[in-house]
């Protein structure tokens, strides 16, 4: 299984040092390559530096990517003897939450850099936040810049005890923290001598060893149907196969199943992958379900347990990120919505609150959610859309909303409970 796998992703303002401590993991862990270090050690050198210059590396890895323009979160690979990982790399700029919210919706561990002379601002708060609305299971905070504060262990320790006290408020289930300084080397892959005072691991031997297989939702079956396999699509002439990405929850041939909006009940006749028939199959795998009994079903419905189904909900009570910088979240506007490969009309009912993710103070008078403001808010939908409460399940909890006349995602939608104490 992939609990040799990693995801991470990093978060901190413009200059916290994310492409610099980025390189450095790299650069320490060996996985860049003799041709590219080359040349960032001869930039580095006709600029005067001291140091090789290992944001050079992060960042002409991204410029590369800036050409093709729609993404904004670069992913990147490296791993070591004992772990593979992945890393969202999430500019700091103004789209922030756009990007963190691609970033870490997916990730295992979100990282938060911290200038150590800068302290915790409000976007370490906004990123905190974000990673627990998120429900990011794992939040290391890097207290970057230690060079720079002599690497005062009282320095350290005080941004450590405001961010635990902002964080205690959270849903946060794991959070650590870390002093380094991701352009000397201290304790990102190897241990500082500059900081004896420091008992705990670096970076790296941290990442090594979190525990994520835990993490995931084995237990409630859902398979949402991304398209119908019709029989003359297949070798054999009369296959009818449902394909999509398993969200949750283990699938056997055998199983009884019901299809979500239909009700109809039937069994697990086979499961078929890339590789062939499996015995058993469980997420984040892409298949082919063939059922028992031929019923009506298509693209955007859901496979379940019979006794352990989805709500069927038409009104949706969801947390969103704003993320439209041109035109803001309002009662009464419409919106297309996505939720798993399901897509439907929403309208704008009304907006509970506004979170001042600073204070974590709701703004029951708000009548509109901004860029980058986050809010609770009702939604009418067309037709009933089969969920769980994103804390149970992220894949059938969440939903992104699209204005159709730009074509453009404009929010990002957590079902359900609330991550945070007002
Ligand atoms: N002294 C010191 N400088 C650092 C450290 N880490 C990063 N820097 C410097 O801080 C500046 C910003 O670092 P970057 O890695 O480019 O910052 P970033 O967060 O990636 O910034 P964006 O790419 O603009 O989002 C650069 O001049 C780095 O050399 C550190 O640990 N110590």
């Amino acid at each position: 299984m992939a609990t040799d796998l990693l995801r991470f992703a990093t978060a901190g303002s413009v200059d916290d040092g994310k492409s610099t401590l980025i390189g450095r993991l790299l650069f320490d862990s060996k996985t860049i390559f003799e041709d590219q270090l080359e040349s960032v050690e001869k930039v580095s050198k006709a600029r005067g530096s001291d140091y090789t210059d290992l944001a050079l590396l992060t960042d002409g890895l991204r410029s590369e990517r800036e050409q093709g323009i729609t993404i904004d979160v670069a992913y990147r690979y490296f791993a070591t003897p004992k772990r593979k990982f992945i890393i969202a790399d999430t500019p700091g700029h103004t789209q922030y939450t756009r990007n963190m919210v691609t970033g870490a919706s997916t990730a295992d561990v979100a990282l938060i850099l911290i200038d150590a002379r800068k302290g915790v601002l409000e976007q370490s708060r906004r990123h905190a936040f974000l990673a627990s609305l998120l429900g990011v299971p794992h939040i290391v905070v890097c207290v970057n810049k230690m060079d720079l504060v002599d690497y005062s262990e009282q320095v350290f320790e005080d941004i450590r005890a405001e961010f635990t006290e902002f964080a205690a408020r959270l849903r946060v289930n794991d959070l650590s923290f870390v002093p380094i300084s991701a352009l000397a080397g201290d304790n990102v892959v190897n241990r500082s001598e500059n900081m004896d005072w420091f008992d705990g691991a670096p970076l790296l031997s941290k990442l090594e060893r979190i525990h994520v297989a835990s993490d995931r939702n084995l237990v409630d079956v859902r398979f949402p149907v991304q398209y119908v396999v019709r029989p003359h699509q297949h070798e054999h002439r009369d296959y009818r196969g449902y394909a999509g990405t398993i969200a949750s929850g283990v699938m056997k041939p055998g199983d009884p199943v019901v299809a979500l909006p239909s009700g109809l009940e039937t069994t697990i006749a086979s499961i078929d992958t890339a590789d062939g028939p499996v015995d058993e199959a469980f997420p984040p795998m892409a298949v082919t379900i063939r059922l028992a009994d031929e019923i009506d079903i298509s693209r955007g419905d859901m496979l379940a347990r019979p006794n352990n189904t989805p709500a069927a909900v038409q009104d949706v009570d969801a947390m969103i990120c704003w993320m439209d910088e041109s035109a803001a979240f309002v009662p009464g506007k419409k919106y297309a919505i996505k939720h798993t490969t399901n897509w439907a009309r929403a309208v704008v009912k009304g907006i509970n609150y506004r979170v001042d993710v600073n204070t974590l103070h709701r703004d029951e008078e708000a009548t509109q959610i901004g860029l980058n403001e986050i809010g609770r808010v009702q939604l009418r939908v067309t037709k009933p859309l089969f969920v769980d409460s994103y804390q149970q399940n992220p894949q059938t909890g969440s939903f992104i909303l699209v204005d159709e006349s730009t074509n453009k995602t404009v929010a990002a939608g957590m079902i359900g409970t609330l991550p945070h104490s007002a």
